[in-house]
């Protein structure tokens, strides 16, 4: 009897973390009722993916339970996380998958994490800038982030919604409004334009591409996006008519996959990868890895602009070190002059939105 109690108790327990409806919708979540005899508490991460059962939440999420590095997953959203979660905690990897729903239950996904991702918010539409995104997903941003400030104040946190260079000074803004802030906990994904950067080069140069490594500096969109190809490695030279094709193709990547879903959303499986490898960086960063580099938008004194994007070493408590911007050739230069311009626009409308 204790021992067929005890087992359902854990049944119970599991149940209602992977449908937050149990045991009303019996059956329907990701849990048969049989014995069920899981020690969890492996070790490992606690990551809380928020806007989960998104075009990139989701196979964010299914790729996010393949890391080994996670121990808890927790999906987060305001609609279909449950199906979600159901789904992907059949996949027989290591980690724990738990479903949250609704804005009742952000704050128990956000207890005791250790990595928060936020791919949350409306995404483009052809003929929109990211900028056009501002006013749905600064808010939905804003609200993310004060639960973050209550229940994981030592989160890192990777923030994917855009228009980033407005939304992570919005997340700055609350951190600090709630004395929460630490600069090296908070990354602007820019990861994308980094995969592509790497992609295009490696096409141009007829090299493979998981040996080619782009910096890519400045910011998320548009002209903000500064491919360093002077710093390419392995080392090419481009001619002044591939610098230009490359440029703008790295500049307009999303736009690309804008228009050719032609109104169906903006990138989420090249995203969602791009989100895991980053993911993957702080979490080997946080694990004690030496030499984990990655680009990423953060708050940092490489420019004057109190945001950029630039290389960073994540380690045990964040970024570790901001790389500068190394020597630029003169087309750089003047890229990185247009960038600055419009960066501080949006840095600016970011803070506005929450000192206002
Ligand atoms: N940083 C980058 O490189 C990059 C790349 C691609 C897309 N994006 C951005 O990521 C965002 C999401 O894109 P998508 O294609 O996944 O969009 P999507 O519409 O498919 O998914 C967004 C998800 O967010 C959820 N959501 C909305 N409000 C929420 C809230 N208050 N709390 C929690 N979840 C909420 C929705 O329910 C939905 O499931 C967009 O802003 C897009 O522009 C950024
Ligand atoms: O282009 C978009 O709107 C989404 C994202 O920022 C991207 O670069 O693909």
């Amino acid at each position: 009897m204790q021992a067929n109690g005890n087992a359902n108790q854990r049944i119970a327990r599991i149940s209602a973390h992977l449908n937050p409806n149990y045991p009303k919708m019996e059956g329907s979540s990701g849990l048969q009722q049989v014995s069920c005899r899981a020690k969890g508490g492996a070790p490992g991460f606690k990551v809380a993916i928020l806007g989960a059962a998104g075009g990139i939440g989701q196979p964010l999420a299914m790729l996010m339970k393949m890391n080994p590095l996670v121990s808890v997953l927790h999906l987060y959203d305001v609609v279909n996380s449950p199906g979600v979660t159901a789904d992907i905690s059949h996949m027989d990897t290591g980690a724990v998958v738990r479903c949250f729903l609704g804005q009742s239950q952000l704050e128990d996904a956000l207890i005791g994490m250790d990595l928060v991702i936020i791919p949350a918010g409306v995404p483009r539409k052809p003929g929109m800038t990211r900028d056009d995104l501002f006013n749905i997903n600064a808010g939905i941003v804003k609200t993310l982030c004060e639960g973050i400030t209550k229940c994981c104040p030592n989160a890192i946190v990777n923030l994917i919604s855009n228009p980033v260079n407005s939304t992570v000074p919005i997340a700055a803004e609350v951190f600090k409004k709630a004395g929460t802030y630490d600069p090296k906990r908070l990354l602007g994904v820019t990861m994308l334009v980094v995969v592509r950067a790497n992609t295009f080069v490696a096409e141009v140069m007829g090299l493979d591409p998981r040996e080619v490594e782009v910096p890519v500096v400045g910011g998320h969109a548009g002209v903000t996006i500064l491919p360093l190809l002077s710093q390419v490695k392995p080392p090419c030279s481009f001619t002044p008519e591939e610098t230009d094709y490359l440029t703008s193709r790295i500049q307009n990547g999303g736009t690309e996959v804008v228009e050719a879903k032609a109104g169906a959303g903006s990138a989420t499986l090249s995203m969602a990868y791009a989100a895991v490898k980053f993911a993957d960086a702080c979490l080997r960063g946080l694990r004690g890895d030496a030499s984990v580099i990655q680009c990423a938008f953060v708050a940092s004194q490489v420019t004057e602009l109190p945001f950029f994007a630039s290389k960073v070493r994540l380690g045990r408590t964040g970024i570790d070190e901001i790389y500068p911007l190394g020597p630029l050739n003169e087309y750089e230069r003047v890229g990185l002059e247009k960038a600055k311009k419009e960066l501080a626009e949006s840095i600016q409308k970011g803070v506005s939105f929450i000192k206002k």
